[in-house]
């Protein structure tokens, strides 16, 4: 354990938390296996828990002082209540607190660079381009944050941001240091409250957590918490994830210990668990002594990994390659439509803008992933239909509020594969080019992450499209009447696999 993580695990039981150091301990992997983290000191049985944290030594707007110096009412006034602002703008003055801050040591451990796309220059950012990576990135709603929001508040208060100081602690760059720090380490603690008796399954704690419990004798009040990649409090990430309501910002939290755990898809090992006033990271299986300790950031695809947290993982896949095996593909029904438009270039525009805004309104997706299982999203085949309905078809349709069903004729099929060819398309390098480029040894860090994120992607594209190019020739092989039809295919068509 280095001389930081020494003095950050003292800081840490000063502070009421508690470490099972015969159990693990800090140290430094490989880059590729996450750099900091921890390590079973010895065989672990599942239940064990490794580390306890004490509800006040984690770091949000309710532990932090600064929202109660600034006065509620200020604080709603300059929307500080809204999104991770208020958060950012504690820890930025607990930071500026230097040892009187109550987080000092932890807040000495955070890191103060990252390898997310947040803060590559343009021409690392080209890199990916076709990803959805750089619609999400959100540059623009920091920046608008920052002016709007933190600075007013910032002058507002001289007295307790001394201008002087204003550089060191609360510049842009800080606010997005901080803000990275709270993307790839805090953990939401919606559900930090005292179970109440009769309340829903939701809060069930899981198996595991059962057999924690039992281990050590205590009433089961625990349930898993939100793991770092299931915060759901920042307002603009909401936005883009589509995640459907959004949480209390005050939910958001930097758990100190917690966050120095690593993770790989499906690797996860210990998980973080809540009692009444502490949390508490359990084994959630068997861990060999000398093996790392692997969180969970919900084993997201690699362009989020990417995003938030500044690593990707490639592992070994089933189909013998290597990857990401949670990768996914998002095709926007932007391009669906496109897609029909080009295929049928008679079509008026406005029987799009309606269709669109209906199947919205119904609750409709607005994009459809598709994976390395190579399945279809159903819904894309009803939102195609819908688009193919005649005028009459769809009155019919609108009047009974029935969407079509998501049936996959060769027009429906024909439409997905112009869909999914458009959206290859993107990219501006091929499957082969991003295989030459991992086999050199000297492709830079943010190369080869932006490289493997999009090779995943089109592999999946890739997959997809040969699927499609058998279902179409077998839809045509059981329908050899249809205008789109291409007799030789017809008539050596396969079966359809679906
Ligand atoms: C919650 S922190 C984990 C602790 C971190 N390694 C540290 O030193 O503080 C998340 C960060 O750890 C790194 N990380 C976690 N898992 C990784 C992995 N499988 N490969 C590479 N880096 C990883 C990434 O930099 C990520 O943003």
């Amino acid at each position: 354990m280095g001389d930081d993580c020494q003095a950050f695990v003292k800081w840490f039981q000063n502070k009421g938390g508690t470490v099972d150091l015969t159990s693990m301990e800090l140290t430094y992997f490989p880059a590729s296996e996450g750099g900091r983290g921890a390590v079973a000191l010895k065989d672990l049985e599942e239940g064990h828990i490794l580390f306890s944290i004490p509800r006040e030594v984690t770091m949000s707007t309710r532990t932090s002082s600064l929202p109660s110096l600034f006065g509620m009412e200020n604080w709603h006034r300059f929307g500080l209540d809204e999104g991770w602002s208020g958060l950012i703008l504690s820890m930025m003055w607990e930071t500026a607190q230097g040892p009187k801050s109550k987080w000092a040591e932890y807040l000495h451990v955070l890191p103060t660079s990252f390898d997310t796309p947040m803060f590559w220059d343009d021409k690392d950012l080209e890199e990916l381009r076709g990803t959805s990576i750089i619609q999400k990135l959100g540059k623009e709603d920091a920046e608008k944050d920052y002016q709007s929001k933190l600075k007013p508040a910032l002058e507002s208060r001289p007295d307790l941001f001394p201008p002087a100081g204003s550089e060191t602690y609360y510049s842009y760059k800080i606010y997005h240091v901080m803000g990275s720090r709270i993307l790839s380490r805090s953990f939401n603690t919606e559900k930090w409250q005292r179970r109440e008796e009769g309340e829903g399954e939701e809060l069930q704690g899981d198996t595991s957590m059962g057999s924690a419990m039992d281990i050590d004798e205590h009433e089961v009040k625990g349930s898993e918490l939100h793991s770092q990649s299931r915060r759901e409090s920042e307002s603009s990430d909401e936005e883009e994830d589509g995640d459907d309501e959004p949480s209390d910002p005050s939910d958001t939290a930097m758990v100190p210990m917690a966050d120095m755990l690593n993770a790989r898809y499906e690797h996860a090992n210990a998980s973080l668990f809540y009692e009444e006033n502490v949390l508490n990271m359990v084994t959630t299986q068997p861990i060999k002594a000398g093996d790392q300790i692997w969180n969970t950031y919900s084993d997201l695809p690699n362009s989020e990994l990417l995003r938030r947290y500044g690593h990707v993982d490639w592992l070994p896949l089933e189909n013998g390659e290597q990857g990401n095996p949670g990768d996914v593909v998002e095709i926007p029904a932007t391009v669906v439509v496109d897609a029909v438009k080009e295929i049928h270039t008679t079509m008026a525009e406005d029987r799009f803008t309606q269709r669109i805004d209906w199947w919205l309104e119904e609750g409709g997706d607005d994009i459809f992933d598709f994976g390395w299982e190579v399945e279809y999203p159903e819904a894309v085949f009803s939102l195609i239909r819908l688009l193919l309905l005649s005028d009459s078809e769809w009155e019919k349709a609108r009047e009974k509020s029935k969407l079509p069903k998501p049936k996959p004729d060769a027009e429906v099929l024909t439409v997905l594969q112009n869909a999914l060819t458009r959206r290859l398309d993107e990219y501006s390098t091929s499957i082969k080019d991003d295989e030459s480029l991992l086999q050199r040894d000297d492709l830079r860090l943010n190369l080869r992450n932006a490289v493997i994120v999009r090779l995943g992607e089109k592999k999946i594209l890739d997959a997809i499209l040969a699927k499609v190019g058998t279902d179409i020739a077998a839809a045509y092989g059981k329908r050899p009447k249809r205008k789109l039809e291409p007799q030789s295919e017809a008539k050596g068509g396969k079966k359809s696999r679906r």
